[in-house]
């Protein structure tokens, strides 16, 4: 079945079930907050791996600290759709591992 784009509505929902996640301009985002560069860092590789394995890609910007994550979907226009959250979600089960909050 072809992806689609998430409603407004559908998305808000969706997000009820992220804290911390919120949607920017078209994009769905969140921010986390790690205790070294070198925390961090792994945790953008684990991301990077696990985005290989679903085949889709957010997004990723490595700070001292921090690794901020946006993601929409290029394939229906840049909309957010089940795919974004799928992401979303497994990001958040790696991020406790990495002590990410
Ligand atoms: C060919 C490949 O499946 C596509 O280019 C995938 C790769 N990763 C992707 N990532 C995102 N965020 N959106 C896409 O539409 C997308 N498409």
């Amino acid at each position: 079945m072809p992806v689609e784009p998430l409603s407004q509505k559908e998305i808000e929902d969706r997000l009820a079930e992220l804290p911390g996640w919120s949607l920017e301009g078209d994009r769905i985002a969140r921010s986390y907050r790690l205790g070294s560069h070198s925390a961090a860092t792994a945790m953008v590789v684990h991301i990077a791996q696990v985005q290989e394995e679903l085949d889709h890609h957010s997004d990723l910007t490595l700070g001292y600290n921090t690794v901020s994550v946006s993601v929409n979907t290029h394939s229906v226009g840049g909309a957010v759709t089940e795919l974004d959250f799928e992401l979303a979600h497994r990001i958040e089960e790696l991020a406790s591992g990495h002590g990410a909050h």
